[in-house]
């Protein structure tokens, strides 16, 4: 284990900077009881470095990621920078900050925790034990190909958005997923639509040659419609499922339902080797923004995620899903979790209760 750690933290904007608060505090919990030297460097991203210093994505925030062993992000974006140029929108950041780290693999578990399942017996039977890991695609597809304004020559306005694939990018991402799956219940479903594009029909092709170096992991093919279906109507079915990157997007915040809350689905963003991002799944939400009332569980299984895949740390990330599990289990919920008569706290709340139960836990 790495008796450094050093971590980028990049707030960004809306309720970026509230949930990274309270993961970063978790984070200095799990790095005093281990006696790890934690040092966690700030930067700016997205509107908040665009009001700073004129540009989203500032050189100077690269050289930080790059010089850090993982990044932490909260979120990016808000209306207050919707009109401005493509390039020079909040979203723009994140996605060049993914493709110049080369972080092509993005990991999405979906695990429903038991204290937040439904009422009703019939309900939580159907959720009870789904987990579903989402490996999205993340440095290609339609977010990242050639995109363009033109006339008709009829005179009408016309977009264009490109969506390209290579084989080296689909098999990195499948074989990741394939690794993956090993480590789990060994079934592999690669989500396409190739009935209809032509860059899924590689997809599919590659998925099933990379499937003939595990013949110990079951692969299944399934149509991103028929999929977005079945990941609602039966999701202990599926393992681990990997997609492109338009695709993950979506069907990732449709997974966040099964969870109770978009507010409880973290990310990992990975590279070869053990260089990763992690952040919450959702953006920054500028409907409750400044307000106290998000969920911060997202970004703090994010530092859960951290702790395994970038320090190698299992009993650490273990020991964070365990305090939120105990937190969940208490009872108290952020307002986007609350039924009637449940006692809600507010974001820093429940970063107090979650480091309290990791503390409780961490020195017995
Ligand atoms: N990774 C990122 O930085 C992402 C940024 N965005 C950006 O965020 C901005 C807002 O996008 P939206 O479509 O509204 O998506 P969003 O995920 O920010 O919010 C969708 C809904 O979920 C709620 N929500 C989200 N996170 C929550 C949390 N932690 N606790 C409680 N409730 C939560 C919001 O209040 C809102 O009602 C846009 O500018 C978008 O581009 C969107 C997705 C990802
Ligand atoms: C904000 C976008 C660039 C991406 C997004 O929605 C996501 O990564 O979940
Ligand atoms: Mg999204």
């Amino acid at each position: 284990m790495l008796e450094r750690w050093r971590v980028a933290v990049l707030p960004g904007d809306g309720i970026g900077p509230e949930v990274t608060a309270q993961a970063v505090r978790v984070l200095e919990a799990v790095a005093a009881h281990r006696g790890v030297a934690l040092e966690v460097r700030e930067g700016l991203i997205g509107g908040a470095a665009y009001d700073a210093v004129g540009r989203p994505l500032p050189d100077e925030t690269l050289d930080l990621c790059r010089a850090s062993d993982a990044v932490f992000l909260g979120a990016v974006g808000g209306p207050k920078w919707g009109a401005l140029p493509a390039d020079k929108r909040p979203e723009a950041a994140l996605l060049g900050l993914r493709k110049a780290l080369g972080l092509y693999a993005n990991l999405r578990p979906v695990t429903p925790f038991d204290a937040l399942l439904p009422a009703s017996p019939l309900k939580s039977a159907y959720l009870a034990g789904a987990n579903v890991l989402i490996v999205r695609e993340l440095t290609g597809g339609l977010y990242f190909g050639e995109k363009r304004r033109t006339r008709t020559p009829e005179g009408e306005e016309e977009a264009v958005d490109t969506l390209v694939y290579r084989t080296s990018e689909i098999e990195r991402v499948v074989r990741r997923a394939f690794e993956l799956a090993r480590g789990r219940r060994k079934r592999v479903t690669s989500v396409d639509k190739a009935n209809v594009l032509e860059s899924s029909r590689l997809w599919r092709e590659v998925a099933t040659r990379v499937a003939a170096e595990y013949p110990d992991v079951e692969l299944e093919h399934l149509l991103v419609d028929a999929f977005a279906m079945q990941l609602i109507l039966n999701p202990r079915r599926f393992d681990v499922v990997v997609t492109e990157n338009l695709f993950g997007d979506i069907l990732s915040d449709e997974a966040a339902v099964l969870t109770g809350s978009i507010g409880m689905l973290p990310s990992a963003s990975l590279a070869d080797g053990r260089f990763g991002l992690y952040e919450p799944v959702h953006g920054s939400a500028p409907d409750i923004a400044g307000e106290d009332r998000a969920n911060p569980l997202a970004a703090i299984l994010s530092v859960a995620l951290m702790l395994r895949h970038t320090f190698g740390d299992e009993a650490a990330a273990a020991a964070v899903e365990d305090a939120v599990k105990r937190v969940l289990e208490s009872g108290v919920r952020t307002i986007d979790l609350a039924e009637p008569g449940d006692p809600v706290v507010g974001t820093k709340a429940m970063g107090d209760r979650v480091v309290a139960a990791l503390e409780a836990a961490l020195v017995k």
